[in-house]
């Protein structure tokens, strides 16, 4: 039986996937698998039963990923199974900075019990006027599942669209218009467009990328949209480009508390994946992957651990070992086996950035002590017999 805890609440569909083998508890500390959104599992401790964490969703940046490797636990996301409900706010959001909607609603609100409330209306209609966006450019950072059905979806919207990513997968190149112009680096984003969209994981690398230095560069009411994490932007540095009317308009889905008071900043209550069409995907696949690693040692849509696939386990035995990506592990491995006079009758290795991941059947049914060798061995990070 394996216990599933879930540190958010997660679509029913997918939790209505898992057998009669799951059941789902309410104790973290006795999970065998976790199920989780957008709470934060830094400050939580990771207990030994704990093997793997499924993100319903895109960010992983709410997980400690390097640590949960170092103790075996595979850590996955679900890759493009909310992009459209992101991109259809995206391209709302694209609407809401370009004239003074929600400005102007507020302001009817306000005068709505007025008997004259039509004629105040035209007297003052022309506060929230503002541009189209058809013939715009728009930039759009970060070509992954999310940006490329932006750029995509901006064109046929009658934008001209730039992109940029220097790390863009075959698939999303696939999938990318060819009507969309590729840039070959942020100025020219920044230089050229009157709208930008970010849509890049936080990281060491893209915390606070947009920045003065960027800000500088870009045209005067340059409307900004950050549908990706809040610290993505520099804070005090959108703040003051929002003062000078440098930045027009900054549409976010993470409200800060400097942030959603400000007029120009159109603050939605990190909405994007909220639809019941993403959370069902989420969930679904989350599941199925936990599923597959859990009953097979299967891993696909991995953050820390190669993807790694060898079916069903038909043979006697399977062990799944966790291990740093050095050099004469599966030597070990195999000698380890082979001193107790077993057989190996099916084995894959692969490996992502520093961490490793063998499958190996065996022709006997694996046991406490044959987990104990390997485990023994100096690299290995866990050891788990999946049969
Ligand atoms: N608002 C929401 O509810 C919501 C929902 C889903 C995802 N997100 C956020 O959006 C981000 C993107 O999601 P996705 O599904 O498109 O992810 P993705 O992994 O498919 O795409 C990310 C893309 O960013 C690119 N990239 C990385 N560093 C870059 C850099 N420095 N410059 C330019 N490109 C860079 C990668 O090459 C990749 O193509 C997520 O990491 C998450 O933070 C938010
Ligand atoms: O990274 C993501 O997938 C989004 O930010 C969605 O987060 P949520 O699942 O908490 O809505």
């Amino acid at each position: 039986m394996f216990k599933i805890n879930c540190l958010n609440p997660i679509a029913k569909i997918g939790l209505d996937n898992f057998s009669e083998e799951y059941a789902i508890t309410d104790n973290y500390e006795e999970a065998d698998a976790v199920l989780v959104r957008s709470a934060s599992v830094h400050e939580l401790d990771l207990p030994d039963s704990l093997q793997a964490i499924a993100r319903a969703g895109a960010g992983v940046n709410n997980i400690p990923i390097d640590k949960c490797a170092e103790k075996g636990i595979v850590v996955f996301n679900t890759p493009g199974a909310n992009a459209n409900g992101v991109k259809e706010l995206v391209l709302t959001g694209l609407f809401l900075a370009s004239r003074d909607i929600i400005g102007g609603v507020n302001w009817v609100n306000s005068v709505k019990d007025d008997p004259d409330v039509a004629k105040l209306v035209e007297k003052n209609k022309a506060k929230y006027a503002g541009i189209e966006i058809s013939g715009k450019k728009l930039g759009v950072i970060g070509l992954g599942a999310i940006g490329v059905l932006v750029a995509n979806a901006a064109m046929k919207l009658g934008m001209e669209v730039y992109g940029y990513d220097p790390f863009i997968s075959v698939r999303s190149a696939w999938h990318l218009s060819k009507y969309i112009k590729p840039s070959k680096s942020l100025a020219e984003i920044y230089k050229e467009c009157d709208f930008i969209s970010i849509h890049v994981p936080l990281s060491d690398a893209t915390q606070g990328m947009l920045n003065e230095e960027a800000f500088k560069m870009m045209k005067n009411g340059v409307r900004i949209l950050n549908f990706s994490r809040d610290s993505l932007v520099n804070e005090e540095d959108m703040i003051a480009a929002l003062k000078v009317g440098k930045v027009f308009k900054y549409v976010t889905d993470f409200p800060t508390p400097k942030m959603a008071p400000l007029n120009e900043v159109v603050a939605i209550p990190h909405l994007g994946a909220s639809t019941c069409e993403s959370e069902d995907n989420c969930a679904v696949m989350a599941v199925s992957q936990l599923m597959d690693y859990l009953e097979n040692g299967t891993i696909r849509n991995s953050v820390n651990y190669p993807d790694c696939d060898n079916g069903y386990p038909d043979n006697a035995g399977r062990l799944a070992i966790h291990h740093k990506n050095i050099p004469n592990m599966i030597g070990q491995f195999t000698s380890a086996l082979a001193q107790e006079n077993i057989n190996i009758s099916d084995m894959i290795n692969k490996s992502k950035g520093q961490y490793a991941y063998t499958l190996v059947d065996i022709e006997i049914p694996s046991t406490p002590e044959i987990k104990q060798k390997i485990k023994a061995i100096e690299g290995v990070y866990r050891v788990r017999i999946v049969k």
